[in-house]
């Protein structure tokens, strides 16, 4: 490709995954386009989210901490892309930018990593585990209603510190990022999504760029993954729907199967794990956003209109 356009600026967080996402992306642009690094900028930006590190997400402000200033930067031109962990993104896009890409996702699954015991199950009575997400809190609290939970901040490398020096007796990460740092030998035991589903889009990145920025939306189209697409539209729309507080506990994964099927299961919890509503769903890929919707609001009228109350004001 000629380059009369210019240099390609990255914008991604400086935590080893987030630039070992924004290498993955850069690397999968070359090979589609036929550029090389020096096309390339990675631009660092730091975001509330690693910047606060001492109360949980939910306190602080929810999923917008880990993109905010990094769309900042796309709406200020200072970037051409932004690459994401589509997990932390909320579901509403500021004006002017779009998602435009969700590429091949990762495993799913949470990784269990214990310093004594190797799986969940064996934690003895009364164990700390030590994790920042409600879902992971309230997941672990309903299967070992025994254990204490904490709040483990900060990226993978941190919390495996702290693990490392007995802050707690286990933590959960997912999967995904330590495969991509090369960091999967540290997990003891792998969560099975049955009983333990994964965020809403977990294990997937996303590109974002600015509307009508075709130059962004051709060359990034060339990587985006269809059937992560359709499984990530059915998880977002759902997480749309129970979005009224960042403090519900939101689990959500959706399989593609036999050529254009999608198999989905969607849960929500109390933080504390004692109460449990869930969906399994399926329907066609190219209806993903509507099944998506029709399982959120199944999980809404099962839980009643008292399942959010008392768990502090919901994030505007
Ligand atoms: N908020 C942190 C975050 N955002 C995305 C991932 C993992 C990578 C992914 O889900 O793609 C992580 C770390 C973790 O949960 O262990």
């Amino acid at each position: 490709m000629a380059q009369a356009d210019g240099i390609i600026r990255i914008g991604t967080r400086g935590s080893p995954l987030a630039l070992a996402q924004a290498s993955e992306v850069r690397a999968r642009l070359i090979a589609a386009h036929g550029l090389t690094e020096d096309d390339f900028a990675i631009e660092v930006i730091s975001t509330s989210g690693d910047r606060i590190l001492d109360r949980p997400l939910s306190e602080v402000g929810g999923k917008g901490l880990f993109t905010k200033e990094i769309e900042a930067a796309l709406l200020d031109r200072r970037i051409d892309l932004a690459v994401h962990s589509s997990k932390d993104m909320a579901t509403a896009i500021p004006d002017g930018l779009a998602i435009t890409a969700f590429l091949e996702r990762e495993d799913v699954r949470d990784a269990f990593i214990g310093r004594d015991a190797k799986t969940l199950a064996d934690l003895p009575e009364g164990a700390t585990v030590g994790s920042a997400s409600l879902r992971r809190q309230a997941l672990i609290k309903r299967l070992r209603p025994d254990l204490n939970t904490i709040i483990f901040r900060g990226n993978v490398q941190t919390r495996l510190r702290k693990l490392g020096e007995g802050q707690a007796d286990a933590t959960l990460l997912a999967l995904a990022g330590l495969n991509r740092m090369e960091m999967q030998h540290h997990a003891t035991d792998i969560l099975e999504p049955e009983d333990f589903p994964p965020a809403p889009g977990q294990g997937a990145i996303c590109i974002e760029s600015r509307q009508g920025d075709t130059r962004i939306e051709n060359l990034v189209s060339a990587i985006v993954h269809d059937e992560t697409s359709i499984a990530l539209h059915a998880e977002r729309a759902f997480l749309k729907v129970l979005d009224g507080s960042c403090r519900t506990p939101i689990a959500a994964r959706a399989v593609l199967w036999d050529s254009g099927r999608i198999a989905f299961h969607g849960m929500i919890l109390r933080p504390d794990g004692t109460e449990v509503h869930e969906v399994h769903d399926e329907g066609d890929a190219d209806g993903a956003v509507a099944l998506g919707e029709r399982a959120g609001r199944s999980v809404l009228e099962a839980a009643g209109p008292h399942f959010f109350d008392g768990w502090g004001d919901p994030q505007p």
